[in-house]
């Protein structure tokens, strides 16, 4: 199966959203201009409604094979006119979707551009909205950067249950394949459940996870975590951090005391800022980067449980509203389960175009 096919298959609750309601929005249209070709109810919208377009048919009678092929064009899909009305239902279908007020509004905009009084179908529809989400998703779609400096030091933030211990496992998964040698530093030390979890997870991936007694200091282990690594030669250092969200304060001043201990042994770690995001709790996803962004130095996402979540619009508010990149998706529980953010497939995959 290809990697487009697979982040489908696994994107089908996001895809399904969008898809049925898309297609609901040109059916609805569509029926409405068989019964009533006279602009009945638009007048209230003369600008959006030109005189009945005098020539439709060509277009529709005489599809290029191209377009027979990929279903765009044929004479019996349905089409509608993209009107103000249209419009309003397709960003209240975007809003839905998560991508929030702003995303889906602009992307409304800029798809309307060109295209305002002309017929589409679904796959022209589908296509032109996978172009303007493709285009927002562009400039965040970078793999984690690696650099030469030995250890690199990848500091993982995020709140609890995010997916920070399965993704720094899955990470060391992919770098061992890659050939670099990695350690793990198990930094929530004050809950065993977590430190526990993590130590599978580093045997799942063959690397080494260092752990401290419960309760201890994090920035110890953090700081010891540095030295065996340096010692080893490790390629890689990722330390596991901390969600309690609640105790903000407590947090911040944590990962401060972090960050000015692995500051002793290298001065420009940490080299990169991790912050995991649940996909699943959708727009909250948002209040989370704003918060962690002040409480550390994000420099990256990597957005978890793309599966099976109807909620995957909220990638494209994210890249839309604070442009950092994403690293890697998440999209299951195994090992396997990370992929490198490709921002095409993305789209294509979320309003369920076709390949
Ligand atoms: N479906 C799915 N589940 C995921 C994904 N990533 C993580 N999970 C699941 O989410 C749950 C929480 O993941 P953890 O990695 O333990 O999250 P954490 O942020 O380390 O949470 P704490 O251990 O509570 O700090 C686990 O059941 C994971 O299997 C993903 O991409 N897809």
């Amino acid at each position: 199966m290809s990697f487009f096919n697979k982040l489908k298959s696994r994107l089908t609750r996001s895809s399904s959203k969008l898809e049925e309601g898309l297609d609901a929005i040109v059916a609805e249209g569509g029926a409405e201009e068989a019964v009533a070709a006279a602009p009945a109810a638009s007048a209230e919208t003369p600008a959006a409604a030109p005189t009945p377009e005098p020539t439709p048919e060509p277009e529709a009678k005489k599809p290029g094979l191209l377009g027979r092929l990929i279903g765009r064009g044929a004479p019996d899909a349905p089409r509608r006119v993209l009107d103000d009305e249209m419009l309003e239902s397709l960003e209240e279908l975007l809003i839905a979707s998560d991508m929030g007020v702003d995303t889906a509004l602009r992307v409304s905009a800029n798809l309307a551009e060109g295209r305002m009084g002309r017929k589409i179908s679904v796959p022209e529809l589908k296509a032109a909205l996978a172009g303007e989400v493709a285009r927002i998703m562009e400039p965040v779609a970078k793999p984690l950067p690696i650099y030469p400096k030995k250890p690199q030091v990848v500091l993982v933030v995020g709140v609890n249950g995010s997916g920070k211990t399965t993704t720094i496992g899955k990470l060391a998964s992919q770098f061992k394949a890659a050939g670099k040698s990695v350690v793990i530093a198990a930094g929530d030390t004050f809950r065993a459940a977590a430190v526990e979890q993590l130590k599978v997870w580093g045997d799942r991936a063959g690397v080494p996870v260092l752990t401290a007694p419960e309760g201890s200091d994090p920035a110890s282990l953090a700081f010891d975590a540095m030295a065996k690594a340096e010692a080893d030669g490790a390629d890689l250092l990722m330390i596991d951090t901390a969600g309690r969200l609640q105790n903000r304060a407590d947090l911040m001043e944590e990962l401060a005391k972090i960050v000015r201990v692995i500051r002793k042994r290298d001065e420009s770690a940490p080299h990169n800022t991790l912050l995991v995001l649940d996909a699943t709790t959708g727009q909250n996803a948002l209040s989370q980067v704003e918060i962690f962004s002040k409480i550390a130095d994000v420099s990256g996402l990597v957005m978890t449980k793309l599966d099976g979540t109807a909620k995957g619009g909220v990638l494209v508010a994210l890249a839309d509203k604070f442009g950092l990149p994403i690293h890697a998706i998440g999209v299951g529980e195994q090992i396997d389960d990370l992929a490198p953010f490709d921002p095409e497939d993305f789209a294509r995959a979320l309003v369920g175009a076709e390949e």
